[in-house]
């Protein structure tokens, strides 16, 4: 089923102030709350931070919309989201130290929207307190229809891996497709549609501070992600009255309400709160020029920043299209010990630390503290190959790293696809030592 392109427009930039209107002259001139807005709308504001956060991370957005949200979201019933779990409220957490590996997972028969198809893999932190992430597997297989959602949780960022998704936002449209990736900040009310098929990804649940750019210290004012390759939707409203539901997570709980009319009424908005997406192909790495491997914070997309200096809520980095050409250099990921938790997901290509057992849909989970490293089979051929310039083509994988330990769920502990013998992708490793007893 291909679903008819809507027309999609985006504006540029990271973090901007943006100003966008679905109807000319629905937004008010001057000033944000009118004795009477035009079209007879109702002026509602979104705040992302705190009313007096510093004005650097201060994030809000006008809503001129038909109905105010109080009545989309109120005389709450208590739902279900069996398999999405939360950082500090998941009892069935399993024992979470070691390195691990899962095969991508398959589509299940059973038809699944957004919410039925998270699968929680990972917690970290604690939702209540507003720090740590949770890391999810998404499985979608058909839209929703009537259905609506927010998350107060957290934002949400969308790591699609297989088919794409058309989230219908209170903001606008954002179409996201393998490659790309979205973010949905925390309170923005969505539906997501299908698009040619069913869609397979990642989700990091991100409880902290919302993300930003990482700063680039001597790298200067350039490369890694541009600030205007990123897209934030223009304004596209339903007008739609019939029965709804929406769904609500907030506190790790679900809830779920009545309405009688969609929600994503949003006529004209502006601000710097809002979702935007990113084409990780657009991503410009740095690396080394003549010899080592630098740490993979080069390759940072996005940083949620907790408050430690350089310590990370959670860091979004990709592996993408590169060359490699340091000098007499073991060009792989060297063997480490990592004070922070690191997930990562393959969504297309080869993964050169594991160019064998990592496949596309595939996940690992190295957490805090636990050593990994190159398999024995990388390292074998890392260690003998011809030092000439080599490019890695066709090949995207990424990692969630943050400062608290990832905790396995019952579902990711006891999923099919799970590598029971992952840890000995390193029992092959010789005794290359060759000084004397
Ligand atoms: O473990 C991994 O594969 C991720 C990773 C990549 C890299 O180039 C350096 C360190 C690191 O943790
Ligand atoms: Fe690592």
């Amino acid at each position: 089923m291909t679903r008819p392109e809507p027309v999609l427009r985006y504006m540029p930039g990271f973090g901007n102030e943006c100003e966008t209107e679905a109807l000319p002259g629905a937004l008010p001139q001057g000033q944000n709350s009118p004795q009477n807005c035009p079209y007879g709308l109702y002026a509602e504001q979104v705040s992302g931070t705190s009313f007096t956060a510093p004005r650097r991370q201060n994030k809000r957005s006008w809503l001129y919309r038909i109905r105010p949200s109080v009545l989309h979201a109120r005389r709450f019933q208590r739902a279900e989201a069996p398999l999405w779990r939360s950082g500090g409220s998941d009892s069935d957490s399993v024992a979470s130290a070691g390195q691990f590996r899962w095969g991508a997972i398959p589509f299940p028969e059973q038809k699944l929207n957004f919410i039925e198809g998270v699968r929680t893999i990972a917690t970290a932190g604690e939702v209540d307190s507003r720090r740590g992430l949770s890391v999810h597997a998404l499985l979608v297989t058909r839209s929703m229809t009537d259905q609506y959602f927010y998350d107060a949780d957290g934002e949400l960022l969308v790591v699609p891996q297989q088919g794409g998704l058309d989230f219908f936002t209170e903001f606008g449209r954002i179409v996201v497709e393998p490659g790309e990736i979205c973010v949905l900040p925390r309170g923005v009310k969505f539906k997501a549609l299908l698009r040619d098929g069913p869609m397979r990804g990642f989700i990091c649940e991100n409880y902290g501070a919302p993300f930003s750019l990482p700063n680039l210290g001597p790298i200067g004012a350039n490369c890694l992600a541009s600030p205007l390759d990123f897209k934030t939707p223009v304004a596209v409203f339903e007008d739609i009255e019939k029965p709804c539901c929406m769904f609500v997570k907030w506190g790790g709980d679900f809830f779920a309400c009545d309405i009688a009319r969609s929600p994503l009424d949003v006529v004209a908005w502006r601000g710097n709160y809002a979702p935007y997406k990113y084409d990780l192909r657009r991503f410009c790495p740095i690396g080394a020029a003549l010899f080592d491997h630098p740490d993979p914070s080069i390759f940072t997309v996005l940083t949620s920043p907790s408050e430690i200096e350089g310590t990370a809520n959670v860091d979004f980095a990709i592996f993408s299209d590169r060359w490699l050409v340091a000098e007499h250099t073991f060009r792989p990921p060297w063997y480490h010990v990592n004070a922070m938790s690191e997930f990562m997901g393959l969504i297309y290509g080869r993964y050169d630390a594991k160019p064998q057992g990592f496949g596309p849909g595939g996940m690992s989970l190295h957490n805090a503290m636990i050593p990994h490293g190159p398999d024995a089979a990388a390292f074998e051929i890392a260690s003998r190959t011809e030092l000439k310039p080599e490019r890695l083509s066709d090949t995207l994988a990424f990692m969630f790293e943050s400062r608290f330990p990832q905790r396995l769920t019952k579902y990711a502990a006891e999923l099919d696809t799970l590598e029971k013998d992952y840890s000995d992708c390193w029992s092959e490793l010789p005794k290359r030592f060759t000084g004397a007893a």
